[in-house]
């Protein structure tokens, strides 16, 4: 099996552990003082910004010590049980499966949902003040008001950024022992991009040096742009209206990770946008109509029809504009709208209640505000939604009506989806899966050839 680099350079002891020399220190001194039976401190609070090192602060002081690891993660609210218990049988010294001395971690506790998770903090209170071993905690943002009580009890540890040169020798590392042909300023540019993230450094490089296998400056930029656009409906409608040329509007639709039929609503809303002329504007939604044939064709028979959709999707619309055909043609910067679907939908009271739910919960999950999320995230999580319909759904563990409404805001009403059911069963067994989590119901689409 393939380990991802982050597991498979993840370091197993302190000394491994690039920068964060303070921390360590401050680790081996309070797990020192817990083994001298004076512990300084029942518990540390570890906070700093992602990637940067406080899960593998806290496997190598556990692997250094000897300790055993008792891993949580604590924003996660199917361990609240768990946690209960740990913070019950930890009381009692040597309660913990067997005599080895244990360290108790628990990961993400800022990402609590304090209401949907009632007793989630007091229990860890309870832990930290009656536990018979060490508790070391970890948070990105320790001023959460939800962490007064922890932050009372605790004694709090930052854990800063990394700096370029530690990020340079962890990059550096990876790139002898993999082979790699890994350019200076190549390094440089993902260490520019990570912003002292050593997680996403490393994933960045695993990914340039998959898709491109020279790690060069420019295999870097175009990776990061890439991803990036790839996403952002925006970036796509702009491809094909800005296309001069047939094969560029279906460069920029067969690109895209946006799902199709959300695409379909960016369009619709934005051709009369973009095309002044009357007459092209009819082409293009003309185009976009039998895009939408298609695409409903390819749903229920064959997904061989994809490609006819991204034809009519991408050169149909694009190529709409007669005036493309002059030559000193010039594309007219416009400035692109949400489809309209989305934002009534998001204004009726209660869909506004259940989307904020949802927010709520990929607020917690990411560690940001919800006004953040909202502004920034949310509009993404729509796009991944479709496309990751099922995964998403469980790990965010999203009720019923969440699902529903994210269906309908995304393309898909109750009605299409159970009408798609039939025939997509019908059309292929093995394109679709079914399975069944706590009376909810699942679904996975299949994916664009
Ligand atoms: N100081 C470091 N030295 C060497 N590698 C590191 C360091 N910090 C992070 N890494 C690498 O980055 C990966 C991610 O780090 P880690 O999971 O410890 O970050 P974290 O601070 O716990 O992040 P989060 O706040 O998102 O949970 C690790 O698996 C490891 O490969």
């Amino acid at each position: 099996m393939t380990l991802p680099w982050i597991i498979k350079y993840r370091p197993k002891s302190l000394n491994d552990v690039e920068n964060q020399d303070d921390v360590k220190q401050e680790l081996k001194r309070w797990i020192e003082s817990w083994l001298s039976g004076k512990p300084e401190n029942k518990a540390l609070l570890l906070y700093g910004p992602p990637g940067t090192g406080k899960t593998t602060l806290a496997q190598a002081l556990a692997h250094d010590y000897g300790l055993e690891l008792l891993e949580m993660n604590a924003s996660d609210s199917r361990n609240l049980e768990a946690i209960k218990n740990i913070a019950q049988r930890a009381a009692v010294s040597g309660s913990l499966f067997g005599a080895k001395g244990k360290l108790i971690f628990l990961d993400e506790v800022d990402g609590i949902n304090a209401r949907q998770d009632m007793g989630a903090i007091p229990a860890i209170a309870e832990l930290v003040q009656k536990t018979k071993y060490p508790v070391l905690l970890a948070a990105n943002d320790p001023w959460d008001p939800s962490l007064r009580e922890l932050r009372n009890l605790a004694k709090l540890v930052e854990v800063k950024k990394l700096g370029k040169y530690a990020l340079r020798k962890i990059l550096g590392k990876i790139c002898t022992s993999e082979k790699l042909q890994c350019d200076d300023d190549a390094l440089d540019e993902i260490i520019e991009i990570s912003d002292g993230d050593a997680r996403y450094a490393i994933n960045l490089l695993e990914a340039t040096a998959e898709g491109f296998k020279k790690v060069t400056v420019e295999s870097v930029k175009e990776f990061a742009r890439r991803k990036e656009s790839e996403l952002d409906p925006f970036e796509t409608v702009r491809g094909v209206f800005w296309a001069k040329y047939a094969w560029q509007a279906k460069n920029a639709v067969t690109n895209s990770q946006v799902d199709y039929d959300l695409l379909m609503k960016w369009f619709s809303e934005n051709i009369p946008v973009q095309y002044d002329n009357m007459e092209d504007v009819y082409r293009a939604y003309d185009a976009l109509a039998r895009a939408s044939i298609f695409l409903s064709r390819a749903k229920t028979s064959s997904w061989d029809m994809l490609s006819y959709t991204f034809d009519m999707m991408g050169p149909g619309v694009a190529m709409a504009e007669i005036e493309k055909q002059n030559p000193g043609w010039k594309p007219k910067w416009r400035k692109y709208q949400f489809p309209q679907t989305i934002q009534l939908l998001s204004k009726s009271k209660s869909n506004r209640e259940i989307r904020d739910k949802i927010v709520s919960k990929i607020a917690s999950k990411i560690h940001s505000s919800e006004e953040k999320t909202l502004n920034d995230v949310y509009p993404l999580f729509l796009q991944f939604y479709k496309k990751y319909e099922d995964k998403l759904s469980k790990d965010m563990d999203l009720s019923p009506d969440e699902i529903n409404f994210l269906n309908e805001i995304t393309g898909k009403s109750q009605e299409e989806e159970e009408k798609e059911e039939t025939s997509y069963s019908k059309a292929s067994a093995t394109s679709k899966r079914y399975y069944s989590s706590g009376g909810r119901r699942y679904t996975t689409r299949k994916k664009k050839s």
